[in-house]
């Protein structure tokens, strides 16, 4: 915090988070109990509710935990979102369970939050992250409206991340991947800037990815259909992909869903040490799998000029360095990955206000199109045929609003990092200048309450 001179004692406030919870439980399953540990912190609660992704890893721990919830945080912040940062875990193997032993597991988790406030939808709002989806999203919201703390008008807004037939919002599902391809946007459309390798347009430019989740894969299909950009590899628990001419990412998501991982998959060269792929032969490289994937050990040996953080804190803080010594590019976890919190928003938004985005989107639009019709035709007299003026007045979807909104979102963050990079030279990377946005807007809060 040296570039933000802040009030004695309020640094340390904002650093340390609120509070911990670790809640342990049991469940009868396979005819005996198990034992499960799980963790719900907020970091702060500036601004309530405070919201962050709930994960299920056998690696999982308070401290992790902790420092994911503080990034949730600053991401808020920086994207202007009026949630505070917390985070959850179980320590669990999801691929161990089967699925109903997953859901009841997660029904119990739920009850354990929910008795606490850890789940609620106006001071702590849960969503997916690694190993869970919208599946254990419909098992939270429904286990909550079950139990005595809910607030039943409003109990579909207790997380986010929800099946659209569950109270869900279009494009949730991808709203991270797709927010890691608008970051990606942002950055080639800036021209203080020199691109990717002096390069600005996506098509033929080589793109390798780690993780092939949520995330990894819906930043690499939109990357690759959309951007016509070359998957050229991939990486997973099992090993990498390598394609120098581009991996077919739909028929790799078949191939991993039928098989449960890559190996095995015709269409690229495959190699066991999965890690190697991080260091091959690309433009971009989106790490989007789990913390502290570049390190001291491998910096130097990256090849990216880009690298985007779609995972949260892939990038060790000593390694850091020695990228950008080299002129590596890095866009920050906090501005990359904010697609997620950001859909979440309008989610939440949307269940509260109880009101169709999509009929809302289609009535706004059938107002614009109609006064724009209503307009041409005075100016040339001539009346529209009734199945143009029908297609003219169309109105677009729930998803179109969805996504000019994390467009737009994405646009205004970018443009107040690049603003504080050319207004403060001191500031000088995008992490830096993030955290110094962040940062203000959590302490402007706190000054406003009095610490
Ligand atoms: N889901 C979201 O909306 C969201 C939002 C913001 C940030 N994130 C972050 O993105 C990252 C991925 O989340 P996700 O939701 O896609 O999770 P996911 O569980 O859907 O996917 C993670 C993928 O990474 C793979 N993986 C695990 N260990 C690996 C390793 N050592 N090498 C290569 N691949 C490995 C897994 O097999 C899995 O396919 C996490 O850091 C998460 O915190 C997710």
């Amino acid at each position: 915090m040296t570039h933000l001179p802040l009030p004695e004692g309020l640094a340390e406030r904002i650093r340390a988070c609120n509070s911990t919870y670790t809640v342990r439980f049991g469940v009868r399953l396979r005819g005996r109990m198990y034992s499960f540990t799980g963790w719900r912190s907020i970091h702060s609660d500036h601004t309530e509710p405070v919201k962050g992704g709930i994960r299920y890893d056998p690696e999982a721990s308070a401290e992790e935990v902790e420092a994911l919830a503080a990034l949730m945080s600053l991401k808020c912040a920086l994207v202007d979102v009026p949630f505070g940062g917390s985070k959850g875990a179980l320590r669990i193997d999801p691929r161990e369970w089967e699925v109903h032993e997953l859901e009841r597991i997660t029904r119990r988790f739920t009850q354990e939050l929910a008795s606490r406030n850890l789940i609620s939808p106006g001071r702590n709002v849960p969503a997916p992250d690694m190993g869970t989806g919208e599946r254990e999203m419909a098992w939270m919201a429904d286990e909550y409206k079950r139990t005595g703390h809910s607030d039943i008008i409003n109990a579909a807004a207790c997380v986010t991340g929800k099946p659209l037939a569950r109270g869900g919002i279009a494009g949730r599902t991808e709203a991270t991947g797709r927010g890691v391809q608008y970051a990606i946007h942002c950055y080639l459309r800036d021209t203080s800037r020199d691109g990717v390798g002096g390069r600005r347009d996506l098509a033929g430019m080589s793109v390798a990815v780690q993780g092939f989740g949520n995330v990894g894969y819906h930043a690499a299909k939109f990357l690759s259909e959309e951007d016509r950009a070359h998957v050229v590899c991939v990486m997973e628990r099992d090993g990498y992909l390598y394609n120098p001419d581009g991996i077919d990412v739909e028929a790799l998501k078949r191939h991993q869903l039928a098989t449960g991982g890559i190996l095995g998959f015709p269409g690229a060269e495959f190699h066991p040490n999965s890690a190697r792929g991080l260091e091959a032969d690309c433009d971009i490289l989106i790490p989007a799998a789990m913390e502290g994937a570049i390190t001291r050990h491998n910096a130097e040996r990256i090849r990216a000029k880009l690298i985007v953080e779609a995972a949260n804190g892939p990038i060790a803080f000593d390694a850091e360095p020695l990228l950008t010594a080299r002129g590596i590019v890095i866009l920050p976890d906090l501005f990359a990955n904010a697609g997620g919190v950001i859909v979440s928003y309008f989610e939440w938004v949307k269940n509260l206000s109880h009101i169709s985005f999509g009929l809302m989107e289609r009535r706004r639009r059938e107002r614009r199109n109609g006064q724009l019709a209503g307009a041409l035709e005075t100016m040339t007299g001539q009346a529209f045929p009734a199945e143009i003026r029908d297609e003219f007045l169309e109105g677009g979807d729930e998803i179109d609003l969805v996504r000019s909104g994390l467009d737009d979102v994405m646009r205004s963050a970018y443009a107040r990092m690049a603003a504080a990079l050319r207004d403060r030279p001191e500031l000088v990377d995008f992490r830096t200048a993030a955290y110094h946005i962040a940062l203000n807007r959590i302490a402007d809060a706190y000054k406003a309450i009095g610490i």
